[in-house]
């Protein structure tokens, strides 16, 4: 057993992330692994964050993100943050430039702590989120939850944020809907051959929105950047709100732009919490003990 990677455990509003370092080793965290710290209470996460050396000239690294069934995700807003949060106490740097499977990702540390991530262009492209048959308008689109005649959920948005996802509107409080019920089968519909998060949104004024989000491959979550996205360019969009909103998720709100260059900015906080040292392949681990070197 080789604990040789180093690992923070950390969050990003409540979102449960493990940010790895596998600079300069060319193995990855396996899934085995991700399954096996995601089963240790300790360890559990909705996220890893594996820092990798950098691809791309002009980046600073690649990261690869895995959600805790061992499945690799396109985009994690919370995340980058924990990973930019992480970085910068390292190194001093406070503008950071990641690669992912996604593409390029430009983030920041503010002087207050907070930081904002460059979450890209939102698309609305049906077989860019993508579902199995065509809709024209991914402003609403035809699918339902609950009772046939009565449904519960229905008629969502959907929209990719590099990561699919789909935003179920609510008039009552996101709290009383049965989403760990919900959530797996949305994930899991047909109409998202990649699946997809699933949300729930009540827009409670011009400029804000309260949201819950069944994570694909994670479950139940306190935050999701991503989805957060996801919700206010959609929300925007429809008419619902304008394009500069905080969003309310149960860890806590989230700050998010969409620009008039069509990017998407999320500023938030990232918390450390502890840290230790890893087995990429079998997820074995240990913390660190105070003043280990
Ligand atoms: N928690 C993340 C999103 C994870 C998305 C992942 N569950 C997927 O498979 O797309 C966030 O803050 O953006």
């Amino acid at each position: 057993m080789a604990l040789e990677a180093a690992f923070a455990k950390m969050n990003g509003l409540g979102n449960a992330i493990i940010v790895a370092d596998m600079r300069g080793r060319a193995d990855r965290v396996t899934p085995e692994a991700a399954r096996a710290l995601n089963a240790d209470p300790a360890t559990r996460f909705d996220q890893i964050m594996a820092i990798h050396d950098p691809r791309l000239a002009g980046t600073h690294n690649y990261i690869e993100i895995i959600n805790s069934d061992g499945s690799q995700a396109q985009a994690c807003g919370n995340g980058t943050r924990c990973v930019v949060q992480a970085l910068a106490a390292e190194t001093g740097e406070k503008v950071f430039t990641f690669q992912t499977i996604a593409g390029i990702l430009n983030a920041e540390e503010h002087e207050d702590g907070l930081i904002s991530v460059d979450m890209g262009k939102p698309r609305f492209g049906w077989q860019d989120i993508p579902l199995a048959e065509e809709f024209r308008d991914t402003r609403m689109i035809e699918l339902q939850a609950g009772p046939i005649d009565a449904p519960v959920l229905h008629s969502p948005s959907v929209a990719s944020m590099g990561n699919p996802h789909a935003i179920f509107w609510v008039e009552r409080d996101v709290n009383v809907y049965d989403l760990e019920r919900f959530g797996p089968l949305l994930e899991n519909h047909p109409i998202f051959p990649e699946r997809a998060n699933i949300s729930i949104a009540q827009v409670t004024a011009e400029n804000a929105l309260n949201l819950r989000t069944w994570e694909r491959g994670a479950g139940l979550t306190l935050a999701c950047g991503s989805a957060a996205c996801a919700a206010a360019v959609s929300a925007a969009r429809t008419g619902r709100t304008g394009r500069h909103v905080t969003v309310t998720v149960p860890g806590g709100p989230l700050d998010i732009l969409w620009r008039e260059d069509d990017h998407v900015i999320m500023t938030g906080p990232a918390e450390w919490e502890f840290s230790g040292r890893f087995d990429p392949a079998t997820g074995a681990w240990e913390r660190e003990t105070e003043g280990a070197a």
